[in-house]
């Protein structure tokens, strides 16, 4: 039985004799086929459903090495800066590995099942009236004054953790895909499965897709190749406008022959509905960049028909319950609880 990350690619990770098998079970997702949506847009379309982690998002892959990393150095504590899901990722894995976790967030922008997580597995929360750029450089140099562990995804265990959905990707599809379409944020994420697509194929000559990611329009700074000081955009998780690995995010595009590209908010919430109400597959907003993302490219023939696409859905959709129903128009129909009234409405 799946014994989690650090046992199961023990051979390409930073795992020593002393390395603590921390696990809460992270890894192993679905990668799940989209007849219809294939049939639609004529390629072989599947998800990589990251949502189905121990915390609801793909972080759980680098934060468990990022953090059995740091207990076997010796730290008690761990730090992030966070749009959600980093936090929500360190405050399980610290609660788990019996260490202090500190968390610093943009207040009010933060989607509320993450603050509901980063509450219940009992970090130190600091909501500041800034964006997620601003709380990252004040964490980083916290970091450097304290003794207390970075994670966040400039921390390279992070990335060490994170490629092995790439080995995942290849194992379950048998091969490389065409296309790897993600979403952008910090940019950790495209970093790390461009990493494990290089390491897998090495040893397994199963080849190398074109990375293509996808930066939200507000907050596109890789794509405009300026930073945005003021990010924005209904994708919280990716509003972030000065990506940390943004050099590593524009080599994979490049070393692959893929593209760096942005999505409006508007093609991210028609995606959004798309995936779930087509496919029965809800996932959070940020993570269907990569699927409005693979829509417009294949309308510019940049993917080309019958191509085999793997989209990575980053984040569980009900990290974000009141996004899903602020921006839906199926509303509940309010009735009096009375078995004719709900008849008439059925016979409308
Ligand atoms: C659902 C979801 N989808 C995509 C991204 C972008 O990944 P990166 O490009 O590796 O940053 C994030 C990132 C979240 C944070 O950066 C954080 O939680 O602090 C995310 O939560």
């Amino acid at each position: 039985s799946w014994k989690g990350l650090l046992q199961q690619y023990r051979e390409y990770l930073p795992v020593t004799e002393e390395t603590p098998l921390l696990t809460l079970h992270e890894g192993n997702t679905p990668l799940i086929y989209l007849p219809k949506l294939s049939e639609q847009l004529g390629v072989e379309l599947h998800v990589k459903t990251e949502g189905v982690n121990p915390t609801g998002s793909f972080k759980d892959r680098g934060m468990v090495m990022a953090v059995a990393k740091a207990k076997e150095e010796g730290s008690d504590t761990v730090m992030c800066a966070s749009t959600g899901n980093t936090s929500a990722a360190a405050a399980a894995y610290a609660a788990r590995a019996n260490m202090k976790c500190i968390i610093v967030i943009p207040d009010g922008k933060i989607a509320f099942g993450k603050l509901a997580q980063a509450v219940m597995y009992g970090a130190e929360i600091y909501a500041i009236k800034g964006n997620f750029d601003q709380a990252l450089t004040m964490v980083r140099n916290i970091c450097a004054k304290l003794p207390i562990t970075l994670v966040n995804s400039v921390n390279p265990y992070r990335i060490e953790g994170q490629k092995t959905a790439a080995f995942e990707v290849c194992e379950q599809l048998g091969t490389a895909p065409d296309v790897l379409a993600i979403p952008v944020g910090n940019a950790g994420n495209i970093t790390a499965y461009w990493k494990g697509f290089k390491e897998f194929h090495e040893r397994n000559q199963t080849g190398l897709p074109e990375m293509r990611g996808f930066e939200a329009e507000g907050a596109a700074a890789i794509v405009r190749n300026e930073v945005i000081e003021e990010p924005e955009t209904i994708a919280t998780a990716i509003r972030i406008g000065n990506p940390a690995s943004w050099d590593k995010a524009v080599s994979a595009a490049e070393e692959s022959n893929g593209k760096i590209d942005e999505v409006t908010d508007p093609e991210i919430l028609s995606a959004y509905k798309l995936l779930a109400r087509t496919e029965g597959v809800f996932a959070e907003p940020a993570s269907c960049a990569s699927i409005a993302g693979v829509i417009k490219q294949i309308k510019s023939g940049e993917i080309k028909k019958g191509s085999k696409v793997v989209a990575v859905l980053t984040g569980n959709g009900l990290k974000d319950p009141n996004t899903a129903v602020d921006e839906s128009e199926i509303k509940p129909l309010v009735l009096p609880n009375d078995e004719d009234a709900v008849l008439e409405q059925l016979r409308g």
